[in-house]
């Protein structure tokens, strides 16, 4: 369970102050699939980087399973709009980077490097990337990067899975594909994902809940259970009641854009 209680994150700023949330709270179960939406500049990066540690609320606190997140928190796996692999090392080699860096896997590497490779390639297959492991990221198009950054970010088997805009450099089609691929990866392996997007229809596709964060300083505003049952295809996106939440949560962010 992640849970943001009445959060506030001032950063000292060039000009002055700058408060980017002001009295967040935010609850997340473990196992949950939710998103973070709003206004651009409304801190949902901010609070991306308070959930895994980065920063530090100036009030307020944030905790995992009960535990007050006071540093950089090691359940977490990131991935973000850019892939940004390693372009001097293979698919394959990107994706074991984490194995190589966090414990208790680092200490382990050498000796079990063949068992990781094995891993890694299990998770190259289940995102279709299994034929091109020994290509090196400038070969591969932009969505089989997000596919393979996808697979590194999960390497480790990181309790929480943190995606900043993981589809938005991405066409539409590309992104409806990786929307599945997430999708799937989330029903086999049940980590906790806190997406930030902001597409809406990617929100509703994916999640259980979505958040709503109004403009700058940011708080949640409005919170809505998805109730599009599960396993969801795309076909869902296409039904009424889809288009009619999208359109929902896209007036709440435009009232929310015109109040600040
Ligand atoms: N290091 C910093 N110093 C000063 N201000 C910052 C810093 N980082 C972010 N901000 C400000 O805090 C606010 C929230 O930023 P943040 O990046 O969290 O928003 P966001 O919702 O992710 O934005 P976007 O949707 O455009 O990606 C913005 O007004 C930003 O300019």
């Amino acid at each position: 369970m992640i849970v943001l209680d009445n959060v506030t994150l001032t950063y000292p700023g060039r000009t002055g102050p700058v408060t980017a949330l002001a009295g967040t709270t935010l609850n997340v179960r473990k196992g949950e699939f939710a998103a973070v939406v709003g206004p651009s500049g409304c801190g949902k990066s901010t609070l991306m980087k308070l959930v895994t540690g980065l920063i530090r609320p100036t009030s307020g606190t944030v905790s995992i399973d009960g535990a007050e997140v006071k540093g950089p928190v090691k359940v977490a796996g990131m991935a973000f709009q850019h892939a940004n692999l390693l372009p001097w090392r293979t698919v394959l080699q990107n994706v074991m980077l984490p194995l190589e860096i966090v414990e208790p896997y680092r200490r382990r590497f050498s000796r079990d490097k063949a068992a990781f490779q094995d891993k890694a390639m299990a998770l190259l297959n289940v995102v279709g990337l299994g034929a091109f492991a020994d290509r090196f990221p400038w070969e591969m198009s932009g969505g089989m990067q997000q596919r393979a950054s996808l697979c590194r970010s999960l390497i480790h088997q990181p309790a929480l899975l943190m995606l900043d805009e993981p589809f938005a450099a991405l066409d539409a089609f590309t992104r409806e594909e990786l929307w599945c691929v997430l999708r799937d990866l989330w029903q086999e392996f049940g980590f906790t994902v806190i997406l930030v997007t902001h597409d809406l229809r990617e929100a509703a596709f994916l999640t259980d809940t979505i958040h709503v964060m109004s403009a700058r300083p940011g708080r949640i505003v409005e919170t809505r259970q998805v109730p599009f049952p599960r396993p969801r295809d795309l076909d869902v996106c296409y039904r009424p009641e889809f288009t009619g939440l999208v359109h929902e949560l896209r007036n709440k962010i435009a009232e929310v854009r015109q109040a600040a």
